[in-house]
């Protein structure tokens, strides 16, 4: 099969973006953080190496998440009846996502802090 041509591929990641925007609650929040970071960086005048720092940490949650949504889905399709394995594979890829989280919110309060106090 002849891959599909740049563009295509560029547009098929948009859509998977686009449906994790419209359908995951936790990727809406995430990205709303995202945004509240970016306007507290350039409202705080954060360094760019700080800035460089919270920004990649914000997208590789979203990109957690994205990865945490793609397992789950894949669960769903493997077994969708009740299954123990299945629960710990969520819970493991679901906690991928919260340790990304917390070691975030670490960075944070170890960034904001000094700007504000
Ligand atoms: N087929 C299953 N068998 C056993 N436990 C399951 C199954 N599906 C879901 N669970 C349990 O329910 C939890 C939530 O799973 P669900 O697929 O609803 O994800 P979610 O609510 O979208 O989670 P997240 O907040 O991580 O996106 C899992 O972490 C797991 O503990």
């Amino acid at each position: 099969m002849r891959k599909p041509p740049f563009y295509k591929s560029v547009l098929n990641s948009l859509r998977g973006l686009v449906w994790m925007l419209k359908n995951e609650r936790n990727f809406q929040l995430e990205l709303l953080a995202l945004i509240i970071n970016i306007i507290l960086i350039l409202i705080l005048q954060v360094t760019a190496a700080e800035a460089a720092l919270i920004i990649m940490l914000c997208a590789t949650v979203l990109c957690a998440e994205i990865l945490n949504t793609a397992i789950e889905k894949i669960c769903d399709i493997v077994k969708p009846d009740y299954d123990v394995r299945i629960g710990i594979i969520k819970d493991i890829s679901a906690g991928a996502v919260l340790l990304l989280a917390m070691g975030a919110v670490v960075v944070g309060i170890l960034i904001y802090p000094k700007y504000v106090l």
